[in-house]
């Protein structure tokens, strides 16, 4: 059956989320393909962030404990408002620090390592600062992160086989760090038969939920989870530079933070100000400084749109609209030279798609001079998301015509085929 533009308007008419596209700062003339790096501005954020502002102005000092927003309790209320996103309770998840300083409060809170159990399992395809993070982690406990950071390897250089994650699972493994999704294939892992297998061998296993988080539904709780972390800034739209998500399974309430700071305190101890720490009994124990109130005023907003639909539902649209992106790429770019980098099957494809070209980097730059805007990532690797609040079928069909076009014309040939500063 050959697609046309018609199915594309037929398929928004029947789209049970279009509502909230309106609710969407989307420059005219643009596609945005780009959600997985930068989720757009909702007016709903904007208004969340103007209120918390509106609050420093009028109450000062007082903001804390008045307003509209009270500042002490914020991170706290968005960990609530989040937590259905991750299937956590309430108390599991809190809105603190950025991805990666969240990796290093959990690694140093739950690497123990003891006699031969001394090793972290992590992937080879896994984001860099994950990778730093742990290297130096390593290094913190005298450990040389050659031996000590075991890197599953991928068989084709885009997705990773759980079987052999499994077989990593060795004695010598004290903690296994793995991503949810992959930010270059968009594979999904499947994190509940990874996180039993770990359990059964009395590993401690948490997950980089950055590509996940706001895109499919998770069940952290009960898989048995250990904890995952995660920015807000991709698909929960919460702003550049936005706050991070930390989730800790209630099993663990009581560990005491490895990297400790006030903020970590039980909220009614904390202005004692006493010189030993009384942790919350909660995730909130693993908080650290003062909060960024401004980096988290937008997800209030940001996430009240969530709470208005379900992440099933979300998650139904993204397979959907991935799925049409694919079949129109099918359709009409065969023999251009692209491959789908992806996994094809709905159980392990995430909210992008991974199109390789070997000009991808240029036919990126061309892409964005024609108002698409996805992003690159070397070698090959246009990144396309279109994310199930904001884009129409529409604007997937006429994206995909213009890269017909770019590739017909050899439009990309005016620019150098390497990234630029970002992407
Ligand atoms: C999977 C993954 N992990 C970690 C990071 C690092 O996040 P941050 O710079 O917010 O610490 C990112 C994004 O930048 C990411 O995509
Ligand atoms: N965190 C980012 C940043 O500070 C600047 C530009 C992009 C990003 C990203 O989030 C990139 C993203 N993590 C990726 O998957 O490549």
């Amino acid at each position: 059956m050959v697609l046309t533009e018609k199915d594309a308007k037929q398929l928004d008419r029947d789209d049970s989320l279009s509502r909230f596209r309106e609710e969407f700062y989307i420059k005219p003339n643009t596609i945005y393909l780009d959600g997985n790096s930068l989720g757009l501005l909702s007016k709903r954020a904007e208004r969340t962030l103007l209120e918390s502002l509106n609050d420093w102005k009028e109450h000062g000092i007082d903001g804390w404990t008045r307003g509209q927003h009270p500042w002490f309790f914020l991170s706290e209320r968005l960990g609530e408002m989040m937590a259905p996103l991750v299937g956590a309770e309430v108390d599991e998840v809190i809105v603190t620090g950025s991805t990666t300083v969240n990796l290093h409060q959990l690694v140093a809170t739950f690497y123990k390592p003891s006699g031969k159990k001394s090793k972290i399992l992590a992937d080879e395809l896994t984001f860099p600062s994950d990778i730093y993070a742990l290297q130096s982690q390593l290094r913190i406990h005298g450990f040389d992160p050659d031996t000590h950071l075991v890197r599953v390897k991928s068989r084709d250089g885009r997705l990773l086989e759980e079987a052999d994650i499994i077989e990593a699972m060795t004695d010598e493994i004290a903690l296994i760090i793995l991503p949810t999704v992959l930010y270059r294939s968009g594979q999904i892992l499947d994190m509940n038969r990874l996180t039993g297998e770990a359990n059964k061998r009395a590993i401690l296993i948490g997950f980089d939920g950055c590509h996940s988080v706001g895109a499919i539904p998770h069940s952290f709780s009960e898989w048995g989870v250990d904890f995952a972390y995660w920015c807000n800034y991709k698909h929960l739209n919460g702003g550049p530079g936005s706050v991070g998500g930390l989730y800790v399974n209630k099993k663990h309430f009581g560990s005491a933070p490895g990297l400790a700071g006030w903020f970590g305190s039980k909220k009614e101890k904390q202005f004692d100000m006493e010189h030993t720490l009384t942790p919350a009994e909660s995730a909130g124990a693993f908080q650290i400084g003062t909060p960024h109130i401004l980096s988290l005023a937008p997800l209030l907003g940001a996430l009240e749109i969530f709470a208005e639909t379900r992440i099933e539902n979300i998650r139904e649209k993204s397979l959907k609209i991935t799925r049409f992106l694919m079949d129109l790429m099918d359709q009409e770019l065969s023999d251009m030279g692209f491959s789908v980098g992806n996994p094809q099957e709905d159980l392990r494809r995430g909210g992008h798609v991974s199109l390789e070209h070997n000009e991808a980097a240029r036919i990126c730059k061309a892409l964005k001079e024609n108002g698409i805007i996805p992003d690159f990532r070397a070698p090959n690797i246009i990144r396309l998301a279109p994310v199930a609040l904001y884009t129409s079928y529409s604007e997937v069909w006429t994206a995909v015509q213009v890269l017909k076009k770019i590739m017909v014309e050899k439009q990309y040939e005016k620019f150098k085929n390497e990234r630029e500063v970002v992407a």
